[in-house]
């Protein structure tokens, strides 16, 4: 291998403070579906390890030719890590030219993490959310919930957060963070507190290996939607029956994953179906919808090259 002697390094603050919106983001993910429906980006189904001990270490593998640029986004999820002080995920994106394979940057992979879920999240709420959602639930308070807040309170006319965690720490904090966005938040004493009574819910509880369900899609409101980013664990599968559309992130991903999201007759169809405008994100007006995902790898590229444009253009 040649090229430069050292590849550039980009840490999550230098990240943050690209200050990159929200509308940048799903831009570039749409922008990114489409190359794909071209034959000109590519991904593949993510590569996981689960030991059995909670731990939960996965790969997620895209290329594109314009840019050219391939992404490695390699991250291990521990539920012991915060018990250390430490995020539950950790882990790196690492860009290389997608023609000759020379190296081009490594970028922490929290930051993308946090930030192209929600942009994943965010990228069906567009077309599967209605324009007027007030009310927003977290079930779940941390990393996760922190992006979707961000991204969410620049997309819908939010006027209410709902809260319901585990620890008291990260419910309030995350009650500061909607502060400092202008937003009340009441913490709730129950999940279905939280989910009855708001327009659009977020889950992101922590993946430990061996969660109970306890959440039930019948408990949203007609005209609501659900952000599901936990590979839907918490939530008893055969509730999703009850939903008017559910949508998963990719259709080729989930046929190679061996413990699916839920019963595939439950699926309306993927991301990339709802972009490209081949199936609807709402009917009516009073539809209960559902974006179900696990992480799509084009989000992971499509982010990652957008930061590293950008930090590109503003270095010159
Ligand atoms: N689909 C995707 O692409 C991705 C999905 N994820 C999912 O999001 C999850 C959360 O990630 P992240 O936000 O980084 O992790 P965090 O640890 O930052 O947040 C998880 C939150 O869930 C809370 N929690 C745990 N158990 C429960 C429970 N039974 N009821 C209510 N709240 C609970 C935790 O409480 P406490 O404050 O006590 O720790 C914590 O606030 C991951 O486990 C993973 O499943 C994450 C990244 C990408
Ligand atoms: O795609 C990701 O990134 C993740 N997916 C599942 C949980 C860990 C992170």
């Amino acid at each position: 291998m040649s090229a430069s002697t050292s590849i550039p390094y980009f840490s999550e603050d230098q990240l943050a403070g690209l200050g990159l919106t929200t509308h940048e983001v799903i831009n570039r993910i749409e922008t990114l579906i489409l190359s794909g429906d071209k034959q000109q980006a590519w991904s593949a189904p993510k590569a996981v390890i689960q030991p059995g001990d909670g731990r939960y270490m996965m790969v997620a593998l895209a290329a594109a030719d314009d840019p050219s640029v391939l992404a490695v986004k390699t991250v291990v999820l521990n539920p012991r890590n915060p018990e250390q002080g430490l995020p539950l995920i950790n882990g790196l994106v690492t860009l290389l030219d997608s023609h000759s394979g020379l190296p081009i940057a490594i970028l922490d992979g929290n930051w993308i993490t946090a930030v192209r879920t929600a942009g994943l999240s965010a990228t069906a709420a567009r077309h599967m959310a209605k324009n007027d959602a007030s009310v927003i639930a977290f079930i779940g308070c941390g990393v996760q919930a922190n992006s979707h807040l961000q991204a969410f309170s620049t997309l819908f006319p939010l006027e209410k957060v709902l809260l319901f965690g585990r620890g008291a720490v990260n419910i309030e904090r995350l009650g500061d963070k909607a502060a400092e966005l202008s937003l009340p938040s009441v913490a709730c004493d129950s999940a279905e507190e939280a989910v009855t009574g708001a327009d659009i819910v977020i889950s992101s509880v922590t993946h430990t290996g061996d969660v109970t369900p306890f959440l039930d899609a019948n408990w949203l409101k007609p005209g609501a939607f659900a952000a599901i980013t936990d590979l839907a664990v918490p939530w008893g599968k055969e509730s999703f029956s009850a939903l008017d559309q559910v949508v998963i992130d990719d259709l080729v991903q989930e046929a190679a994953m061996p413990n699916k999201l839920m019963s595939p007759d439950y699926v309306t169809g993927d991301l990339s179906q709802l972009v490209l405008g081949k199936i609807k994100g709402r009917n009516l007006d009073s539809d209960r919808n559902a974006f179900v995902f696990r992480g799509h790898a084009m989000g992971d590229l499509a982010l990652s090259t957008l930061v590293y444009q950008r930090a590109l253009m503003m270095s010159d």
